[in-house]
């Protein structure tokens, strides 16, 4: 667990955990959801007030009143409530209720425009704020949101993972797209980084592997959709939990430690680890031995005014390689995705004098 976070001020029982409705819908839901959420280590209660949606005419949130509910619902529980932001009005009516803790969304940080708004309306508070990834999976553009907010002063600064929008049918309603998070975490470690499984998921059924993945990953936590009566809900009512549900999800959840006290665990982790340092560098001088090739090739194409790209050779390949990978149990997927990576390099590689950059 993030020690930065531990000191921002909230509860903390096994993790940082998020949990709340959906959207606000009315104040009995409100009140109904965070009554049976209080005083079990929430670090704060969620529900959305201003909802972005994709197309007009759904639900898009109740608006003002419903921070006058969330403040009720402060009072009535002790939680701590907090609410996304879109722009800088949302930013001062949540400033005006003094809401413990502001997200942005992921449409959002997908604008810097927008971002730098909310920004410049956040200068000069010291509210926690947490910045969903933007929409596709760019570690630079989610960077640069978080950069945004820290220059205007907010040090209690941390990420939310909720996926990245995908054309492609898939099971997930957002791609979880870990290498992304886990880049960030590479480049911006101090900065905590909960997991939003409800919208990577958008089902109930896959929640629990999401959830359990993102803590084995060291997230620090949680932000969970959790309605009275999902069924009924105004959005996203096949992603929200009972709360009875969500409860029995956080309970199953394992919490694993980055590293361990045992000699022999740490003998053996360090011998394969040898091993995996070793086949790497085999890999790596397979890969510059393969690229100088290339190169070769596209020398002799250059000579000839031979198109570099080679469709009907690189279909062979990449049905020659998932082939094989299948019988050395490597999934399609990834050979695919290593395949693509290195014909990609290929390509850069041969057209690289292929034009006269000077002009
Ligand atoms: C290397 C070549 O050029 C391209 C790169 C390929 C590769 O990296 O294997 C395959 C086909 C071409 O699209 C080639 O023509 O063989």
């Amino acid at each position: 667990m993030n020690e930065v976070l531990k000191k921002w001020g909230f509860p903390i029982d096994r993790m940082f955990l998020a949990a709340g409705p959906c959207s606000a819908e009315s104040r009995e839901q409100l009140m109904e959801c965070a009554g049976a959420l209080a005083g079990k280590g929430i670090s704060f209660f969620r529900a959305g007030i201003w909802k972005p949606r994709t197309r007009p005419g759904s639900f898009e949130g109740v608006g003002l009143k419903g921070l006058a509910w969330m403040d009720e619902v402060r009072a009535e529980t002790g939680l701590k409530i907090g609410t996304e932001v879109a722009e800088p009005a949302h930013v001062e009516a949540c400033l005006e209720y003094g809401l413990d803790i502001l997200w942005v969304g992921a449409r959002t940080s997908t604008n810097p425009f927008s971002v730098q708004a909310i920004a410049d309306a956040l200068r000069g508070t010291d509210i926690p704020v947490l910045v969903k990834n933007p929409m596709s999976a760019d570690v630079g553009l989610w960077m640069g949101a978080v950069e945004r907010i820290a220059n205007a002063g907010i040090t209690r600064l941390g990420v939310i993972h909720r996926g990245f929008s995908s054309e492609l049918e898939m099971r997930y309603r957002n791609a979880p797209g870990w290498k992304t998070p886990i880049e960030l975490k590479r480049r911006m470690p101090e900065l905590p980084i909960i997991c939003d499984p409800s919208h990577i998921c958008g089902k109930r059924a896959l929640i629990p592997s999401i959830a359990q993945e993102a803590l084995d990953l060291l997230f620090d936590g949680l932000m969970l959709e959790v309605h009275p009566d999902p069924d009924h809900a105004f959005s996203d009512s096949a992603q929200q939990f009972t709360p009875t549900q969500f409860f029995e999800l956080i309970e199953k959840l394992n919490l694993p430690h980055e590293q361990s006290d045992s000699a022999m665990f740490t003998q053996r982790l360090h011998e394969l680890r040898e091993q995996v340092d070793g086949l790497d560098s085999q890999l790596l001088d397979v890969l510059s031995k393969r690229m100088d090739i290339v190169r070769k090739m596209g020398e002799i194409k250059t000579a000839q005014n031979v198109s570099t790209f080679q469709p009907g050779r690189w279909k062979e390949i990449v049905e020659d390689r998932v082939r094989k990978g299948a019988g050395l149990e490597l999934s399609e997927d990834f050979i695919l995705q290593v395949m693509q990576s290195i014909h990609e390099e290929s390509i850069r590689q041969q057209e690289i004098r292929r034009v006269d950059d000077s002009c």
